[in-house]
């Protein structure tokens, strides 16, 4: 079973409808197959061509979005000289971008993406834009920048990948950059986390305390603190795979893993 896993990794589309690859059933089809099958090969090859356009579509408009992201903190800094003020210009782009929505539609792991979309949520929405205080924070900056690159190199790899011309500096990119942007990324955000922690406690923001007609309590800024430790074990699991998807791609290794 894990051998298969690794083996429809390795396909040319990860969407899940093309684990059984429609070119097999083709052959069988087209060869000695009844009306009824070439019909239903007809619809696969159609399927996948529209999951292949929505998908370019889709990483297209991802890497366009961050490039307009990129280009306005660059034009604020030129213009301001200072990051002051800068979050607040670029939080409503950025919302719009922090999520990856294509979880289920390609073969990508579940939980690693999963725990990294959580983390860019919870940065994003329960940090952030929550607390102004902090907005103006170098780490607040520190991680954007890394974000942004890191985006920008991503989706223009699904982009061009797709397309069938993907530039090897490209590919280097997505698959060397992270290996000091990954730890740079997790600095930005644990400072800025650490730097709400006065804050919270001070306001009790998103805390609830006891006596209350839930009869429940619930404390922010400790849930801050579990988050932060949680970085400890989550953080090399991210690091490790994107290490184990660089021998994969740029050493041609085959990796066989866990099924999520
Ligand atoms: C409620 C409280 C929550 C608190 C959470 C606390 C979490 C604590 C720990 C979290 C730490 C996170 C820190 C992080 O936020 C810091 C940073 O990000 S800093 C910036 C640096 N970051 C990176 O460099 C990230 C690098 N990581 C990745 O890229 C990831 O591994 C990930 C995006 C998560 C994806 O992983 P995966 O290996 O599954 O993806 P692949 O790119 O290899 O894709 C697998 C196959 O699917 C195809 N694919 C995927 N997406 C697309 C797409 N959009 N279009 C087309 N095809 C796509 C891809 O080509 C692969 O196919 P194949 O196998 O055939 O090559």
């Amino acid at each position: 079973h894990q051998q298969a896993h690794t083996c429809s990794r390795t396909g040319p589309l990860s969407a899940p409808f093309l684990t059984s690859p429609p070119w097999r059933t083709m052959a069988s089809g087209e060869e000695d197959g009844t009306v009824d099958e070439k019909e239903n090969n007809n619809k696969k090859k159609t399927k996948s061509a529209l999951a292949t356009a929505w998908l370019t579509f889709y990483n297209i408009a991802m890497t366009a979005g961050w490039l307009v992201l990129a280009m306005a903190m660059v034009r604020f800094y030129i213009q301001k000289g200072s990051h002051k003020g800068l979050y607040r210009s670029i939080a409503r782009t950025l919302n719009n971008y922090c999520i990856d929505f294509i979880l289920g539609i390609v073969r990508t792991s579940v939980i690693v993406t999963g725990v990294q979309v959580c983390s860019r949520i919870f940065m994003v929405w329960f940090i952030t834009n929550s607390i102004r205080q902090i907005q103006n924070e170098e780490s607040v900056i520190l991680f954007l920048v890394v974000w942004t690159v890191t985006e920008i190199t991503r989706y223009s790899y699904y982009t061009f990948k797709l397309l069938h011309h993907l530039p090897y500096f490209i590919k280097w990119a997505r698959y060397n950059l992270f290996i000091v942007l990954y730890p740079l990324g997790v600095i930005g955000e644990l400072l800025t986390i650490y730097a709400a922690l006065p804050f919270v406690r001070r306001t009790g923001m998103y805390s609830m305390r006891l006596p209350n007609k839930y009869n429940v309590s619930f404390d922010y800024y400790y849930c801050l603190i579990i988050v932060m430790l949680s970085y400890i074990p989550l953080f090399p699991q991210l690091y490790f795979h994107m290490l184990r998807q660089r021998r994969r791609v740029l050493h041609g290794e085959i990796i066989v893993e866990k099924d999520d």
